[in-house]
């Protein structure tokens, strides 16, 4: 598991660099910087025993996840399903030898990247198993909006500056609604 865990991390810091460069970050480090704490970082592994009615069963509910980055590995049977701009469910295929890469609520940058809504179904025949493993920043780390990600009228700062020790706190304090992200939307500047 710690070597799971430790490969995990070399994945998402090469994921990190790859998007410090789409998002024009130019401090060298930043998010190594700001990942230094990897007491954070857990897993959680889902098995989904098979259904006869998996229309009647969503096992985990409608969420966008909370942290940095999810790392996600299912097998072939499928499952996970994405909430499309169209309101519709979108399967995520599995491929073999491959990982789900989920942004994080903590990066979404304003908008500039998305923490998508989703859910994972079960299967009449199979029992599924998945194993999501999130990635989030030290706790002290101050989690804002590169300046220049953010325009006074096209696209205004969203949140005010928070540490993901205060955010961590409300995600595990506030009650959860479906498909919201109640906690971070209490550091929303329009509230
Ligand atoms: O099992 C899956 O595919 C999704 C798991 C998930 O979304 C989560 O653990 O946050
Ligand atoms: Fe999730």
């Amino acid at each position: 598991m710690i070597e799971y865990m430790k490969e995990m991390d070399k994945l998402g810091m090469v994921i990190f660099e790859i998007l410090a460069h789409v998002l024009g970050i130019e401090e060298e480090h930043f998010f190594n910087k700001n990942f230094e704490e990897k007491e954070a970082a857990y897993f959680r592994i889902s098995r989904y025993p098979p259904c006869p009615l998996p229309e009647k069963i969503v096992e985990i509910g409608i969420h966008s996840d909370s942290q940095t980055l999810t790392i996600l590995h299912q097998d072939q049977v499928g499952g996970l399903q994405v909430l499309k701009d169209d309101k519709q469910w979108a399967g995520v295929r599995p491929i073999p030898n491959s990982f789900v890469i989920n942004i994080g609520g903590n990066l979404e940058t304003n908008g500039r990247l998305k923490s998508v809504i989703h859910r994972a179904v079960v299967n009449k025949e199979k029992q599924r198993l998945s194993i999501a493993y999130f990635m989030s920043p030290t706790s002290n780390a101050t989690i804002e909006c590169p300046p220049h990600l953010i325009h006074p009228i096209s696209n205004p700062r969203k949140y005010v500056p928070f540490t993901w020790a205060e955010l961590r706190h409300l995600l595990l304090t506030t009650r959860r609604v479906r498909g919201e992200a109640v906690a971070l939307s209490k550091f929303c500047i329009s509230n």
